[in-house]
């Protein structure tokens, strides 16, 4: 079944609680990124806990490897159950991210390929093909891959194989559920869902889709 992961990008803690609160019974997964770290501190991860579904941390762990450690430890501490990290910063850096992950039972997805239009001028031409390369090198538990652009997806599957691919960029940025959803482990929905009139009832619509 294709997971569908609320990525909780609302920058008022209480709407942000109300709103996962409400989506909780639709939904396989909370994102929470910088939006919602920074406007509330890491605190949110313990409002959230409540709702007893699993918490991944959308930091894009991008630095040199032992201060890639430090974040990561923070982020399992702070009470999260997997970290987002890029891999653009070479594999020691990245596998850093995994093994402290692994430490605290938690689980590390790297960043293959990004959904913006603009990421086609540097993932392209075989970088996300390396990316995905180096997230099988490290043993890492997954990967992004870009639900707006499904053939691009079913390109880095042929790498990663049986290991799993979240993808962003449904609704909001164009990718169409119905099609990325047979292709990928989970869907990543941010402003479709917390933006939308009725946040639970589109959770409950896209809950459907899943495969
Ligand atoms: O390539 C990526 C990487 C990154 C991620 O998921 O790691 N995201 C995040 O996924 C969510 C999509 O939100 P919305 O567009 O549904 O409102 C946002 O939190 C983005 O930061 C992408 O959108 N594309």
């Amino acid at each position: 079944m294709t997971e569908l992961i609320l990525s909780l990008d609302v920058l008022d803690k209480t709407e942000a609680c109300a709103i996962a609160k409400s989506c909780a019974p639709y939904i396989d997964a909370i994102k929470v990124g910088y939006p919602l770290v920074l406007a509330t501190g890491l605190s949110i991860v313990r409002d959230l806990a409540d709702l007893g579904l699993p918490l991944i941390a959308d930091f894009k762990v991008a630095d040199i490897p032992n201060t890639n450690r430090l974040i990561c430890e923070a982020v399992f501490s702070a009470g999260f159950d997997a970290v987002i990290a890029h891999g653009f910063v070479g594999p020691d850096a990245a596998r850093t991210c995994v093994e402290v992950a692994h430490s605290h039972g938690g689980a590390a997805y790297i960043v293959a390929e990004m959904s913006h239009p603009g990421a086609t001028e540097f993932f392209h031409g075989g970088v996300a093909e390396r990316i995905a390369e180096l997230a099988v090198a490290v043993r890492a538990d997954g990967i992004i891959a870009p639900a707006t652009r499904p053939e691009r997806i079913v390109r880095l599957r042929e790498i990663i194989g049986k290991k799993t691919i979240y993808s962003p960029g449904v609704g909001a940025q164009g990718g169409d559920p119905d099609a990325v959803a047979r292709l990928v482990d989970g869907i990543i929905v941010g402003r479709s869902i917390y933006a939308a009139e009725d946040p639970a009832a589109e959770a409950e619509r896209l809950s459907r889709i899943r495969r």
